[in-house]
């Protein structure tokens, strides 16, 4: 019999890689460009090779219609407006997720600075609920705080990875270092997939493309890119160029030729 957890995980990734939106950021920035209207965004894009989204409960909840990928639901909330904005406070519940007919659950836990322990705790005692409901976990592990001077650097990013593996997820999503042969020992320490977050968005579409199969080249399984799709002028072809990277091996430039031709 086919576990649940490997029913939402097939629900998620596509044979075992990721191209995910994470649009989590309403809570710790608001509606920045892009995100004025979530479902819009989802309903636009999720027909062009996504495999997921990553969006808070609020938005679970109100969406017009069910998305035709899979959902993670993210419990992990700060915001810029805070003066403790590195403090991910837990806003849910693996029951919830369960509740809410999500098909992962997604953290966010910042390492490095005075408040990690009790995003630490926060990870292993979801974890633990995870496990119980067949629930997959995303982590996204971030080297972030008053102890990180670089955090692309690869040994920090290694141990944030590790970190996340340990506690218990299923998928670890962290920063790529620049660099493919720091990436593959990293992906090679850490007993699960990585895959990794965007950040700002680049300069030119090329750079984020290029990162993306530099780092599928080094051994990640994916991407989960929140600001370099939904704030793209054209977020439909980013992931298509994306896809044919992630899913069909294509190269950064071959990818950027079709987007441009588009
Ligand atoms: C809003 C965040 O915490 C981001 O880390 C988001 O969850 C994410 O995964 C990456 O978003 P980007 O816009 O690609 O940095
Ligand atoms: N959701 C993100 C926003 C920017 O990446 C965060 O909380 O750091």
């Amino acid at each position: 019999m086919v576990s649940g957890h490997e029913i939402r995980l097939n629900r998620i990734l596509r044979k075992g890689k990721m191209l995910c939106i994470p649009m989590d950021h309403g809570i710790s920035n608001g509606p920045i460009e892009g995100l004025a209207d979530p479902a819009s965004m989802i309903y636009r894009c999720e027909t062009h090779g996504l495999t997921s989204i990553i969006i808070n409960k609020g938005i679970l909840k109100t969406l017009p219609k069910p998305t035709k990928i899979g959902v993670l639901v993210h419990f992990s909330s700060s915001t810029s407006l805070s003066m403790s904005p590195n403090r991910k406070m837990l806003t849910g519940t693996v029951e919830e997720a369960v509740r809410l007919g999500a098909d992962g659950v997604s953290l966010h836990i910042n390492i490095g600075g005075k408040e990690e322990p009790e995003m630490l705790e926060q990870l292993g005692m979801t974890a633990d609920q995870c496990h119980k409901w067949d629930m997959p976990l995303l982590a996204m592990m971030y080297p972030r705080g008053e102890n990180i001077k670089d955090p692309h650097d690869p040994e920090i990013v290694g141990h944030v990875a590790r970190i996340g593996a340990e506690c218990g997820a299923d998928i670890v999503k962290t920063l790529y270092t620049g660099d493919v042969d720091s990436f593959a020992k990293i992906v090679k320490s850490t007993p699960v997939p990585i895959v990794i977050a965007g950040g700002p968005k680049t300069k030119t579409d090329l750079d984020i493309l290029q990162m993306t199969e530099d780092a599928m080249t080094a051994g990640a399984k994916g991407v989960t890119y929140g600001r370099n799709i939904f704030a793209h002028k054209n977020p439909e072809k980013i992931v298509e160029a994306l896809a044919s990277i992630i899913f069909r091996k294509e190269s950064a430039k071959e990818a950027m030729k079709k987007l441009e031709q588009n």
